[in-house]
């Protein structure tokens, strides 16, 4: 990579930052305010608010770009949704955001409605783990830039995940540019950016892994199986959204497994870009449950791979073969 991305990251880094703080905002705050989308998954006040100030300052930066965002403004313009789509507002301008007419903020939420690969292009998951989100657990904003089909600058803030060494309410904002290495900041605090690694552990018996919450997104029985064949024996974390990158990046887990619930299901780009790009460049590595890399020049889906597993590196063959031999 010859480019340096600078503009590129500080821009990311500024607009997750500050979704990040309205979400944490939202959070403390939420009672009830949920939207279904018609795949019946939930959407709040703070998905709306995040993919906005985020493709208002991507595509005040940088015009030319498509946004694969998870986010459609959509539902927010039928009349039932009215008064929904004004809380978004009086969000927005409770955040000092300039000029959020409810018109404005359709438009800038469909700023990231870019369904298609194309050589440039940003993918964003305002909130990555929304029901983590809604049960006040972790959830993350992931943004990342993708250059002719390579991950170049991930940038993800978990709000909810303390900075290492740091009280537990403080939140970190993580980013990685490719061939440049992982880093993590406070969320809230100017800080030189401090450099985080994977773990060494090439030994099954002493490695964590991480999976999702949510069993109907990552199985956990057959986790569970693929643990006990390995020699896995320390409890599983699990923990809600691409925290759980995070996590392995900081050397705080040793794997992540994301395995199918049903053999149809596609990954979603944003639910992994980001993520993806900040193990590798803390050392670690990702493919799908086959071994083969994700490929993120398919659309807004992981099209021609199945799950995903994440590793230091030094358990990933095994790791991989394993599975192969369970024909889950
Ligand atoms: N059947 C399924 N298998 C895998 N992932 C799924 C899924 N159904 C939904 N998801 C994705 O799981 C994400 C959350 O992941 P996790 O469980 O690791 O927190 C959701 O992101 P959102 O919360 O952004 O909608 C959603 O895109
Ligand atoms: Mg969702
Ligand atoms: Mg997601
Ligand atoms: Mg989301």
């Amino acid at each position: 990579m010859t480019e340096t991305l600078e503009q590129e990251l500080q821009t990311a880094l500024l607009a997750v930052r500050q979704a990040a703080l309205i979400c944490r905002t939202v959070q403390s705050a939420i009672t009830d305010e949920v939207l279904e989308k018609k795949d019946k998954s939930p959407v709040t006040i703070a998905d709306f608010s995040s993919q906005a100030v985020i493709c208002r300052a991507l595509h005040n930066a940088f015009p030319e770009d498509p946004i694969i965002g998870e986010e459609d403004a959509a539902e927010l313009k039928g009349p039932e949704n009215r008064e929904f789509l004004e809380k978004i507002v009086a969000e927005l301008t409770a955040d000092g955001i300039q000029d959020p007419t409810p018109e404005n903020v359709c438009t800038w939420i469909d700023y990231g409605g870019a369904k298609t690969y194309s050589d440039r292009f940003w993918t964003l998951d305002p909130i990555d783990g929304t029901k983590g989100f809604l049960r006040k657990e972790q959830y993350a904003v992931s943004l990342a830039l993708i250059v002719e089909g390579k991950i170049v600058l991930g940038v993800l803030g978990c709000p909810n995940l303390p900075f290492p060494g740091e009280n537990p309410t403080a939140g970190t904002l993580y980013y990685a540019i490719a061939g440049q290495g992982a880093y993590a900041l406070p969320l809230v605090r100017e800080q030189e950016p401090k450099r985080i690694r994977v773990t060494t552990t090439s030994d099954f018996s002493e490695s964590r892994f991480c999976e999702s919450v949510e069993s109907g997104h990552s199985s956990h029985s057959h986790s569970q199986q693929l643990a006990e064949r390995l020699g896995i024996s320390k409890e599983p974390r699990r923990l809600d959204s691409q925290a759980k990158y995070a996590v392995v990046a900081q050397g705080e887990a040793d794997i992540y497994m994301r395995l199918p619930t049903r053999p149809g299901y596609r990954e979603k780009i944003w639910d992994h870009a980001a993520g993806v790009l900040l193990v590798e460049e803390a050392g670690g590595e990702v493919t799908d449950i086959h071994g083969n890399p994700l490929q993120f020049d398919q659309g807004y889906e992981l099209k021609n791979n199945q799950g995903v597993i994440v590793t230091n590196g030094h358990l990933h063959s095994l790791l991989i073969q394993s599975l192969d031999e369970l024909e889950f």
